[in-house]
């Protein structure tokens, strides 16, 4: 049967569904050529009459960042028109006859050096018109560049802030907020995976991308190394420049700081190189981007997390996500963003370098099933995720993540529910999420760090730490809770598998209450905690259950906070 989209796009056929919608090619019916265009359905994450005033204000406002950056670069799909319908929005946009990136390498294989050249080299000004309008593309990866058959030029498609849009939410102060970021696992550098991303983001996600042009490999399925969480992509592009290698070194670093500043300089850099790579080419890439030991700035992930090399990840994983931003107001910057330090490094590596494969950040919703989620119950066990567990009561191992989503049905067992992470809030800053996603924002005020004898005193208890996390669940606050988790935490895909719309789902959708009964602290020191805590779930459904878990805290320093880095 025939689709009249607003009465005037005839559906030709359907190009992709991800989690916020369909994507379809389609006719222009009220165009003397019938031209050919894309139409990009979007749905709110919250089906809730107050968002979807929100929603609304902010989609016409991404929309009209996107009218205006399609008007400036021809290698950005020009708008022409978006409407809203049965309470989904739409974006009508020029249709770009061509191949993706990834269609490209599936077809053809490998590109050549100067293939890749040629496409960065094309690429880099128009990153640098988006970044110039004070914008990060927030999702650039093989399947959002369209090489153009009739020009051959690099177009890039797929802006991510619209669909930021779609998860307004209003945060605790009342002000309206988004509660997802958007990116995709191991294309995404930390910073942004946190909710704060920069401009340098997108050069991340374009020195990946000539990574998997030039060895086919995506980010999950490349090595980090395990000391200093640089991604090891060198041995499978040996044949390339010292000059390029370096250049995508320095896109790809950890820390922003570390990374080109501007497109233009990147730019520079492969026209007119050389650049010093952050690892010298060919040298084992056993040397950190900084000395590890270094004294770290408000680290905002733990760094004790156990390496991940070599991680193989779903499929899946290339696409594009949904996950919580960051707990901060504060305006993605790169100040804030110096302060990971080094302890971050590692950590992020972990993350950016592509066990993200595995467990990033992960988002949500976007699951391209258009199922429910499987949301395990959190324990501090961590519920399986494979589809033949998802009936199955979570038990909890001492492998289980506790906050584990998992679709679960079944009444939960005693040992179910475990949970999770957690951290504290109160003492820390509150970083607020970034009101506007598309847009960039300018410096934050620079955090005060305190001095350590003011941490001491300031400084919650683990025991503390642990029941505000539960407060905060139990206040339903879910996305402050769901960062108060370490990020490895978050993006462990085994417990998280669609991230935080995982974690909703559980502790939204199935958990009416958790009773912290008790807490002992067994062990502490100045960075680490190990805190044991009796639990007892109410569930939705109205079961209960109780299970003991223990959580493993890290002390943020930069943030003045315990942060969970694990359970069982
Ligand atoms: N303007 C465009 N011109 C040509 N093809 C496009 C355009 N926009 C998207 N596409 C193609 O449509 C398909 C689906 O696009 P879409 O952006 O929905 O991808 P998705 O990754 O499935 O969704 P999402 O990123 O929202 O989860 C992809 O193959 C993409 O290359």
């Amino acid at each position: 049967m025939e689709t009249l989209l607003n009465d005037r796009y005839r559906v030709i056929r359907t190009l992709g569904s991800g989690g916020f919608g369909e994507t379809f090619l389609a006719e222009d019916t009220q165009m003397p050529s019938n031209r050919r265009c894309v139409i990009k359905q979007l749905r709110p994450i919250q089906n809730n009459p107050q968002i979807y005033q929100l929603v609304q204000e902010r989609f016409q406002r991404e929309a009209a960042i996107l009218e205006d950056l399609g008007g400036t670069s021809n290698q950005i799909p020009t708008l022409f028109a978006y409407f809203q319908s049965n309470g989904q929005f739409y974006l009508v946009q020029e249709w770009i006859e061509g191949d993706t990136l990834t269609a490209k390498v599936q077809e053809q294989g490998l590109l050549s050096e100067s293939a890749v050249r040629e496409i960065l080299i094309n690429l880099l000004p128009v990153l640098e018109q988006v970044h110039n309008q004070r914008i990060v593309h927030r999702d650039i990866k093989p399947d959002n560049i369209i090489l153009r058959h009739r020009d051959h030029k690099a177009v890039l498609i797929d802006f991510g802030a619209v669909r930021e849009s779609m998860g307004t939410v209003v945060n605790s102060q009342g002000l309206p907020t988004s509660s997802i970021v958007i990116g995709t696992p191991g294309y995404m550098p930390s910073e942004q995976a946190a909710g704060r991303p920069v401009y340098s983001s997108d050069l991340y996600s374009l020195g990946m991308t000539a990574i998997y042009l030039l060895t086919g490999k995506q980010p999950q399925e490349l090595e980090t190394d395990s000391r200093s969480g640089e991604i090891i992509w060198h041995r499978h592009a040996l044949s390339i420049s010292p000059t390029l290698a370096g250049v995508i070194d320095r896109a790809i670093a950890y820390h922003p700081r570390d990374r080109f500043a501007t497109a233009r300089e990147m730019l520079d850099a492969l026209q007119f190189g050389p650049v010093a790579p952050t690892v010298p080419y060919n040298q084992p890439p056993v040397a950190p981007t900084v000395p590890y030991n270094q004294p770290p700035v408000a680290p905002t992930v733990p760094y004790n997390q156990p390496p991940v090399v070599n991680v193989q990840p779903p499929a899946t994983l290339q696409n594009t996500v949904a996950v919580s931003p960051g707990s901060s107001n504060q305006p993605t910057h790169q100040n804030t963003a110096h302060k990971s330090g080094q302890k971050g490094i590692l950590l992020g590596s972990l993350i950016a370098g592509g066990l993200i494969g595995s467990s990033i950040v992960i988002g949500f919703a976007l699951n391209k099933s258009n199922q429910p989620i499987a949301e395990s119950t959190p324990s501090s066990t961590e519920l399986s995720t494979n589809s033949n567990d998802k009936n199955v009561p979570p038990s909890i191992s001492s492998q289980q993540p506790i906050d584990s989503p998992v679709a679960q049905q079944t009444t939960p067992s005693v040992q179910e529910p475990v949970d999770s992470p957690v951290v504290q809030q109160t003492t820390s800053p509150v970083q607020q999420p970034v009101d506007s996603p598309v847009v960039q924002q300018t410096t934050p005020p620079v955090q005060q760090q305190p001095t350590s004898t003011q941490q001491q005193i300031n400084r919650p208890s683990p025991e503390e730490a642990v029941e505000d996390y539960y407060q905060t669940i139990n206040n339903g606050e879910y996305k402050e809770a769901w960062n108060l988790l370490s990020p490895s935490y978050q993006n462990n895909q085994r417990l998280h598998p669609k991230g935080y719309l995982s974690y909703i789902d559980w502790w939204g959708g199935q958990v009416e209450n958790v009773d912290v009964e008790q807490v002992s602290l067994i062990e502490n020191n100045s960075e680490t905690a190990t805190v044991n805590a009796q639990l007892r779930y109410l569930l939705k459904n109205g079961k209960q259950s109780s299970s003991s878990v223990s959580f493993f805290l890290l002390w943020d320093e930069g943030n003045s906070r315990w942060v969970i880095t694990g359970a069982k």
